[in-house]
Order: structure tokens, then C-alpha cells, then sequence
């Protein structure tokens, strides 16, 4: 087995990365840290579990560590979901002591050695962790995107082939993204808040990087402009993003682009049977109807119509976060990381 820790465990992101990791087939879950509010005590004693999945008891009597080097230098993964502030650092100097950070933290995303990787979009990116061993890394650093950039650059994949000039995009997204303490519930219960804080300028920069090409020493960003518009909702879990997309082909030879793709590889133990799920009806997709999909990790991409326009819409804890970062995970033990 492969031992692995969770940074962060008990925020809304380090819920996800406990419940998908409790029973993983490859994964050992055996350190668990929080703030030094929480550390030194029993996991299931200070978590306040908000999952709509059971609590995964086998970890209730873990001890809680405190999120330092030390804590970590033994493991081979750790998987962070640590607010960013405190992430850059920290994941640098656990990477430097030998250990692989998959992180979810925005910190060190567009760092120009460090995949921005959404497994089944741009695996080859991987091949980016030699640049940290070459500066002399012993372990490395792998980010997961910003969660409305992984269903945006996910649905946008099929199109690539047909020369994207321009993305434009506007989101509704769920209170989750914002963490457990972001959004007083007398701020958004029978509200919509069309702003959140550096989510637009991280959707029309990522997806470029993730949609770039990497020619063994560098990326070349992929060459169309993104304009984004951020909208919080009221809803618990699940991003919707409508999207315009100018490119070079019809409706017919879009639709034929999303009926065609496939995920490049299959089998991981958190790869979902569909990376993209296309609806034909004309009301889909929902977010409550359709963000469990694939075990919350299927992309739902509906209404392709004239312009070229659709929905994408997928869980952002889960694809949007910790289940993209244990996919990851599996991935480099695949590719011989680990
Ligand atoms: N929510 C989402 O959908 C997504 C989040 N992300 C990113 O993932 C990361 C985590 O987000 P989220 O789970 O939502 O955040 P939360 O606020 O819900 O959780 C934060 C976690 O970090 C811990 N923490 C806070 N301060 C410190 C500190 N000083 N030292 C050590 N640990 C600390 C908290 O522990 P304690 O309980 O002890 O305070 C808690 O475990 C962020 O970087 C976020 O931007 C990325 C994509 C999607
Ligand atoms: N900002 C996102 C979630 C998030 O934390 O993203 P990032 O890791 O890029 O800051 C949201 O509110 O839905």
C-alpha cells in the first residue's frame, strides 16, 4: 500500500479527499491534519462531518496532526486542500523533503514546472515533474485547476481539434466552492452574489495553460481568449457554467466532436465510466439531478446548440477538487511516479 495524508482534513475539500480515501484500493489514509485549533485531537471528535455520505468510522480515532513538514516527510502523497495562503510555502517545503504534493490550493498552479493536470484532459502534462527533479526537487508538486476551470476546460476538450478563437462563460456556482466558513447562510438563501473574489481571472488564464501543449521543456499556452462572469447560488454542491465557444467548425461537426471523445485511457480506481456525459434533452443538465454522476466525477454537458453554445455542469468537491486530485494520484502511480 501506499501511504498517504490529507492536509487540511477537515475542511470541505479534505472532507471529500477522507471519504474517497477510506476504502481506496491503493491509497493508505494514515495522517490526517488541520489548524492548530484542531490538532492533537481524535479525528471524529472535532470534524463536523457535512458530507451526504457516512462518516468513514475506521478513521474516528485518528489523531489529528498539525500541518508541518514533520508531520508528512515520511509519506509518499500527500493531498492538500489547505486554504492557499498557507499552502505555498508549506507544500514547497514538503515537496523539497521528498514527498508528492497533490494539491488543490491555487499557490502554486501556474508555477511553469508544475502540471496543472486534469487526468483525462492532459496526461502528458505529467511529464512536467522532471523539471522539478531537474532544479532539484526530491519530491514534487501537482495541481489540480480552480473547480469551474475543470468543467470548462473538460467540456471545451472535444472542440480543440476545431481551432477555439474565443470562450466566453458564465457560472453558478454552489456556496461549497467557498468552504465550510465562506458564505453566511443570511448572505445567500434567496440570493444570487454575482461576484467571487479572483474566480474570474483564474477561469480566463488556467484553462490555457490546461489546454496548452507541452513541448518537454515548457508549455505553449493554448492560443484563444477567455471572458468569464462568476455568479455564486444557492445550491450546496454542483458548478453550472453556460459557455459560448467561436470556432472553426458547425453545430453538426461540433455535436459529432462530443459524441466521438474519449478519455484517452480507462480503468483507475476513481476514473469514472464517462469523463463527459452529453444530454439530448433539452432541460439537462440539472445540478441536484446530475452532479453524482460517475460517482461525481462525470462532466454533464448538455444544450449543444447554434453558436456554438452549451452547459457543463459537474461537482465541484468532488470533480472540482478531491476526486481530480486522488484520480491524479493514481495516474503518476500508473506512469511510474510512485
Ligand atoms: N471548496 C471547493 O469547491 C474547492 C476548494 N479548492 C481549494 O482547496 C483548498 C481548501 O478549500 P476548502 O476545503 O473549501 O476550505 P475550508 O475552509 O473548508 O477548509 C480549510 C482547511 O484548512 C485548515 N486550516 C485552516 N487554517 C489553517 C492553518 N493556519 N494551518 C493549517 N491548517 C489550516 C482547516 O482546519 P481547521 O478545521 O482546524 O480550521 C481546514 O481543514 C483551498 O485552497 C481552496 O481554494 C479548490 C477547488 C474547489
Ligand atoms: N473559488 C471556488 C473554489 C476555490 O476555492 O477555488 P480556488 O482553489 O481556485 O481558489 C468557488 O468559490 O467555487
Amino acid at each position: 500500500m501506499i501511504n498517504v495524508g490529507v492536509l487540511g482534513a477537515t475542511g470541505a475539500v479534505g472532507q471529500r479527499f477522507v471519504q474517497l480515501l477510506a476504502n481506496h484500493p491503493w491509497f493508505q489514509l494514515t495522517t490526517l491534519t488541520a489548524s492548530e485549533r484542531s490538532a492533537g485531537k481524535p479525528y471524529g471528535r472535532i470534524v463536523n462531518w457535512r458530507l451526504d455520505a457516512p462518516f468513514p468510522e475506521a478513521v474516528a480515532d485518528r489523531i489529528v496532526s498539525p500541518t508541518t513538514v514533520e508531520a508528512v516527510k515520511d509519506l509518499d502523497i500527500v493531498f492538500s486542500a489547505l486554504p492557499a495562503d498557507i499552502a505555498g510555502t508549506l507544500e514547497a517545503e514538503i515537496a523539497e523533503a521528498g514527498v508528492i504534493v497533490c494539491s488543490n490550493a491555487s499557490s502554486h498552479r501556474m508555477d511553469p514546472d508544475v502540471p496543472l493536470l486534469i487526468a483525462e484532459i492532459n496526461p502528458d502534462h505529467i511529464g512536467m515533474i522532471e523539471l522539478q527533479h531537474d532544479s532539484g526537487r526530491d519530491g514534487c508538486i501537482v495541481t489540480n485547476p480552480n473547480c469551474s476551470t475543470i468543467m470548462l476546460s473538460s467540456s471545451l476538450v472535444p472542440l480543440l481539434p476545431k481551432q477555439i478563437e474565443s470562450v466566453t462563460v458564465a457560472t453558478l456556482q454552489a456556496i461549497s466552492g467557498a468552504g465550510f466558513d465562506g458564505i453566511p447562510g443570511m448572505a445567500i438563501c434567496d440570493n444570487v452574489i454575482p461576484y467571487i473574489g479572483s474566480e474570474e481571472e483564474k477561469m480566463e488564464s488556467e484553462p490555457r495553460k490546461i489546454l496548452g501543449s507541452f513541448n518537454g521543456a515548457e508549455i505553449e499556452q493554448a492560443d484563444f481568449s477567455i471572458s468569464a462572469s462568476c455568479n455564486r447560488v444557492p445550491v450546496i454542491d454542483g458548478h453550472m457554467l453556460s459557455v459560448w465557444v467561436k470556432a472553426g467548425c458547425d453545430l453538426n461537426e461540433a455535436k459529432k466532436a462530443y459524441a466521438e471523445w474519449r478519455a484517452p485511457f480507462s480503468g483507475l480506481p476513481t476514473q469514472p465510466e464517462e469523463t463527459l456525459h452529453i444530454f439530448e434533452e433539452p432541460d439537462r443538465p440539472q445540478t441536484r439531478l446530475d452532479r453524482n454522476r460517475g460517482g461525481g466525477m462525470t462532466v454533464s454537458v448538455g444544450r449543444i446548440r447554434e453558436g456554438i453554445r452549451y452547459t457543463a455542469m459537474g461537482h465541484n468537491t468532488i470533480r472540482g477538487a478531491a476526486g481530480s486530485s486522488v484520480l491524479n494520484a493514481e495516474l503518476l502511480k500508473t506512469k511510474g511516479y510512485i
